[in-house]
Protein backbone atom coordinates (compact mmCIF):
# COMPACT_ATOMS: atom_id res chain seq x y z
CA UNK A 1 0.00 0.00 0.00
CA UNK A 2 2.76 2.43 0.72
CA UNK A 3 6.18 1.71 -1.19
CA UNK A 4 9.17 3.63 -1.18
CA UNK A 5 12.11 1.93 -3.72
CA UNK A 6 15.45 3.67 -3.59
CA UNK A 7 13.98 7.20 -2.64
CA UNK A 8 16.39 10.03 -2.54
CA UNK A 9 16.00 13.95 -1.23
CA UNK A 10 18.13 16.97 -0.99
CA UNK A 11 17.45 20.53 -0.29
CA UNK A 12 18.35 23.47 -2.45
CA UNK A 13 19.43 26.36 -0.31
CA UNK A 14 18.74 28.74 -2.32
CA UNK A 15 19.77 32.18 0.21
CA UNK A 16 23.50 29.98 0.79
CA UNK A 17 24.51 30.67 -2.56
CA UNK A 18 22.36 27.67 -3.79
CA UNK A 19 24.02 25.12 -1.83
CA UNK A 20 22.61 21.65 -2.14
CA UNK A 21 22.07 19.43 0.98
CA UNK A 22 21.69 15.58 0.70
CA UNK A 23 19.42 14.53 3.65
CA UNK A 24 17.80 11.45 2.52
CA UNK A 25 19.38 8.68 -0.17
CA UNK A 26 18.42 5.16 -1.03
CA UNK A 27 15.74 5.36 1.47
CA UNK A 28 13.64 1.89 0.41
CA UNK A 29 10.66 0.53 2.73
CA UNK A 30 6.98 -0.95 2.23
CA UNK A 31 4.20 -1.07 4.60
CA UNK A 32 1.51 -3.72 3.91
CA UNK A 33 -2.19 -3.29 4.97
CA UNK A 34 -3.14 -3.36 8.40
CA UNK A 35 0.63 -2.71 9.10
CA UNK A 36 1.83 0.02 11.15
CA UNK A 37 5.68 0.89 10.57
CA UNK A 38 7.65 3.22 12.85
CA UNK A 39 10.20 5.56 11.31
CA UNK A 40 12.95 5.94 14.04
CA UNK A 41 16.31 7.30 13.84
CA UNK A 42 17.96 10.03 15.74
CA UNK A 43 16.97 13.95 15.65
CA UNK A 44 17.83 15.04 11.97
CA UNK A 45 17.82 11.69 10.40
CA UNK A 46 15.19 12.47 8.03
CA UNK A 47 11.88 10.94 9.37
CA UNK A 48 10.13 14.36 8.87
CA UNK A 49 11.23 14.66 5.61
CA UNK A 50 9.94 11.24 4.04
CA UNK A 51 6.83 11.80 5.66
CA UNK A 52 6.41 14.45 3.84
CA UNK A 53 7.73 13.11 0.42
CA UNK A 54 5.38 10.36 0.91
CA UNK A 55 2.60 13.37 1.32
CA UNK A 56 3.70 14.88 -1.69
CA UNK A 57 4.91 17.90 0.02
CA UNK A 58 8.79 17.62 -0.79
CA UNK A 59 9.39 16.19 -4.01
CA UNK A 60 11.61 13.21 -4.06
CA UNK A 61 14.90 14.03 -6.28
CA UNK A 62 14.80 10.08 -7.20
CA UNK A 63 13.33 6.83 -6.58
CA UNK A 64 10.01 5.50 -6.73
CA UNK A 65 6.97 6.67 -3.71
CA UNK A 66 4.26 4.33 -4.00
CA UNK A 67 0.77 4.75 -2.24
CA UNK A 68 -2.10 2.63 -3.46
CA UNK A 69 -0.36 2.33 -6.72
CA UNK A 70 0.07 6.34 -7.48
CA UNK A 71 3.75 7.06 -7.52
CA UNK A 72 3.58 10.54 -5.80
CA UNK A 73 7.24 11.33 -6.86
CA UNK A 74 5.94 11.76 -10.60
CA UNK A 75 2.01 12.53 -9.55
CA UNK A 76 -0.28 15.41 -11.32
CA UNK A 77 -0.92 17.85 -8.39
CA UNK A 78 -4.74 16.98 -8.67
CA UNK A 79 -3.69 13.47 -8.15
CA UNK A 80 -2.02 14.05 -5.31
CA UNK A 81 -5.50 16.28 -4.05
CA UNK A 82 -7.58 13.19 -4.88
CA UNK A 83 -4.93 10.83 -3.13
CA UNK A 84 -5.11 12.73 0.44
CA UNK A 85 -8.95 13.28 -0.14
CA UNK A 86 -9.88 9.63 -0.31
CA UNK A 87 -6.86 7.15 0.20
CA UNK A 88 -4.02 8.99 2.42
CA UNK A 89 -4.52 10.45 5.58
CA UNK A 90 -1.91 12.73 8.05
CA UNK A 91 -2.27 13.40 11.41
CA UNK A 92 -0.06 16.02 12.10
CA UNK A 93 0.97 17.41 15.41
CA UNK A 94 -0.68 20.52 15.30
CA UNK A 95 -4.59 21.46 13.76
CA UNK A 96 -4.39 24.44 11.49
CA UNK A 97 -7.44 26.40 13.19
CA UNK A 98 -10.16 28.22 10.89
CA UNK A 99 -11.77 30.93 12.77
CA UNK A 100 -15.59 30.71 12.78
CA UNK A 101 -15.52 27.40 11.68
CA UNK A 102 -16.72 24.56 14.59
CA UNK A 103 -14.84 22.10 16.26
CA UNK A 104 -17.53 19.74 14.51
CA UNK A 105 -17.78 20.85 11.21
CA UNK A 106 -13.77 20.85 11.51
CA UNK A 107 -14.04 17.03 12.52
CA UNK A 108 -16.89 16.23 10.12
CA UNK A 109 -14.83 17.95 6.87
CA UNK A 110 -12.82 14.96 5.20
CA UNK A 111 -16.01 13.21 5.57
CA UNK A 112 -18.37 15.67 3.60
CA UNK A 113 -15.37 16.00 1.23
CA UNK A 114 -15.97 12.35 0.07
CA UNK A 115 -19.63 12.93 -0.46
CA UNK A 116 -20.54 11.58 2.90
CA UNK A 117 -24.12 12.13 4.26
CA UNK A 118 -24.03 15.34 6.37
CA UNK A 119 -26.24 13.62 9.49
CA UNK A 120 -23.91 10.46 9.62
CA UNK A 121 -20.48 12.93 9.49
CA UNK A 122 -21.90 14.86 11.91
CA UNK A 123 -22.70 12.15 14.35
CA UNK A 124 -19.41 10.43 13.47
CA UNK A 125 -17.82 13.76 14.24
CA UNK A 126 -19.63 14.12 17.28
CA UNK A 127 -18.83 10.56 18.37
CA UNK A 128 -14.63 11.29 17.90
CA UNK A 129 -15.18 14.03 20.58
CA UNK A 130 -16.22 12.73 22.82
CA UNK A 131 -14.06 9.81 22.64
CA UNK A 132 -11.71 12.29 22.74
CA UNK A 133 -13.00 13.86 25.71
CA UNK A 134 -13.94 17.27 24.06
CA UNK A 135 -16.59 18.40 26.20
CA UNK A 136 -20.20 19.18 24.43
CA UNK A 137 -20.37 22.78 25.36
CA UNK A 138 -16.95 23.61 23.06
CA UNK A 139 -18.37 21.56 19.94
CA UNK A 140 -20.01 24.45 18.57
CA UNK A 141 -17.02 26.50 18.65
CA UNK A 142 -14.44 27.68 16.85
CA UNK A 143 -10.81 25.65 17.96
CA UNK A 144 -9.21 28.84 17.93
CA UNK A 145 -9.57 29.42 21.52
CA UNK A 146 -8.70 26.16 22.31
CA UNK A 147 -6.37 24.38 24.74
CA UNK A 148 -3.62 23.40 23.48
CA UNK A 149 -4.19 19.47 24.00
CA UNK A 150 -7.77 20.47 22.59
CA UNK A 151 -6.82 21.62 19.59
CA UNK A 152 -4.46 18.63 19.37
CA UNK A 153 -7.35 16.34 20.05
CA UNK A 154 -9.13 17.63 17.70
CA UNK A 155 -6.67 17.26 15.05
CA UNK A 156 -6.56 13.47 16.05
CA UNK A 157 -10.80 13.75 15.63
CA UNK A 158 -10.40 15.00 12.19
CA UNK A 159 -7.78 12.77 11.00
CA UNK A 160 -9.76 9.23 12.25
CA UNK A 161 -13.04 10.43 10.92
CA UNK A 162 -12.57 9.48 7.08
CA UNK A 163 -11.26 5.66 6.85
CA UNK A 164 -8.82 6.49 4.66
CA UNK A 165 -6.29 3.33 3.79
CA UNK A 166 -3.46 4.21 4.74
CA UNK A 167 -2.36 6.98 7.21
CA UNK A 168 0.66 8.79 8.37
CA UNK A 169 1.42 9.46 11.84
CA UNK A 170 3.60 12.58 13.38
CA UNK A 171 3.52 11.98 16.55
CA UNK A 172 0.28 10.75 17.74
CA UNK A 173 0.02 10.77 21.83
CA UNK A 174 2.56 13.50 22.08
CA UNK A 175 1.45 15.49 24.77
CA UNK A 176 -1.89 13.88 25.35
CA UNK A 177 -2.63 12.84 29.14
CA UNK A 178 -3.22 9.03 29.78
CA UNK A 179 -6.61 8.30 29.04
CA UNK A 180 -6.55 10.26 25.82
CA UNK A 181 -2.99 8.59 24.81
CA UNK A 182 -4.87 5.74 25.50
CA UNK A 183 -7.81 6.38 23.37
CA UNK A 184 -5.44 7.40 20.38
CA UNK A 185 -3.96 4.00 20.56
CA UNK A 186 -7.69 2.22 20.29
CA UNK A 187 -8.20 4.04 17.17
CA UNK A 188 -4.78 3.20 15.65
CA UNK A 189 -5.07 -0.24 16.39
CA UNK A 190 -8.68 0.05 14.95
CA UNK A 191 -7.63 1.42 12.27
CA UNK A 192 -5.48 -1.59 11.70
CA UNK A 193 -8.03 -4.44 12.27
CA UNK A 194 -9.82 -2.67 9.21
CA UNK A 195 -6.91 -3.09 7.28
CA UNK A 196 -5.47 0.70 7.22
CA UNK A 197 -1.48 1.26 6.44
CA UNK A 198 0.43 3.14 8.91
CA UNK A 199 3.49 4.79 8.58
CA UNK A 200 4.44 6.82 11.36
CA UNK A 201 6.86 8.72 14.01
CA UNK A 202 6.05 7.46 17.22
CA UNK A 203 8.79 9.19 19.85
CA UNK A 204 6.62 7.26 22.50
CA UNK A 205 8.07 3.69 22.93
CA UNK A 206 5.75 2.16 24.65
CA UNK A 207 2.86 3.43 22.15
CA UNK A 208 5.32 2.46 19.64
CA UNK A 209 5.64 -0.89 21.35
CA UNK A 210 2.54 -1.62 21.58
CA UNK A 211 1.05 -0.45 18.03
CA UNK A 212 4.05 -0.86 15.58
CA UNK A 213 4.80 -4.42 13.57
CA UNK A 214 8.18 -2.84 12.27
CA UNK A 215 10.77 -0.59 12.80
CA UNK A 216 12.39 1.42 9.87
CA UNK A 217 16.20 3.41 10.93
CA UNK A 218 16.11 5.96 9.01
CA UNK A 219 19.33 6.99 9.94
CA UNK A 220 20.34 3.83 7.36
CA UNK A 221 19.18 6.11 4.82
CA UNK A 222 21.11 9.30 6.04
CA UNK A 223 24.24 10.37 4.16
CA UNK A 224 27.03 10.69 6.19
CA UNK A 225 24.94 9.13 9.87
CA UNK A 226 25.05 5.35 8.91
CA UNK A 227 26.59 2.96 11.52
N1 LIG B 1 13.00 22.63 4.13
C1 LIG B 1 14.25 22.29 4.43
N2 LIG B 1 15.31 22.96 3.93
C2 LIG B 1 16.57 22.60 4.24
N3 LIG B 1 16.90 21.56 5.05
C3 LIG B 1 15.89 20.87 5.58
C4 LIG B 1 14.51 21.18 5.32
N4 LIG B 1 13.74 20.30 6.00
C5 LIG B 1 14.58 19.47 6.65
N5 LIG B 1 15.87 19.82 6.41
C6 LIG B 1 17.05 19.14 6.95
O1 LIG B 1 16.90 17.75 6.71
C7 LIG B 1 17.42 17.00 7.82
C8 LIG B 1 16.34 16.05 8.30
O2 LIG B 1 15.29 16.78 8.95
P1 LIG B 1 13.98 16.08 9.49
O3 LIG B 1 13.11 17.16 10.06
O4 LIG B 1 13.42 15.22 8.43
O5 LIG B 1 14.56 15.16 10.65
P2 LIG B 1 13.81 14.31 11.75
O6 LIG B 1 14.45 12.96 11.73
O7 LIG B 1 12.34 14.37 11.53
O8 LIG B 1 14.21 15.08 13.07
P3 LIG B 1 13.41 15.35 14.47
O9 LIG B 1 13.32 14.02 15.18
O10 LIG B 1 14.31 16.32 15.18
O11 LIG B 1 12.07 15.95 14.11
C9 LIG B 1 17.86 18.00 8.86
O12 LIG B 1 19.27 18.12 8.80
C10 LIG B 1 17.18 19.29 8.45
O13 LIG B 1 17.97 20.41 8.77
Amino acid sequence: MIELVDVSKSFTLHNQGGATIPVVKGASLKAEPGECVALTGPSGAGKSTLMRVIYGNYLAASGQVLVAGLDVARAEPRQILLLRRDTLGYVSQFLRVVPRVSALDVVAEPLLAVGCDRQVAMDRAAGLLKRLNIPERLWTLSPTTFSGGEKQRVNIARGFAHEYPAMLLDEPTASLDAQNRETVLSLIEEAKNKGVTIVGIFHDLDARERVCDREVDVSDFTPGMAA
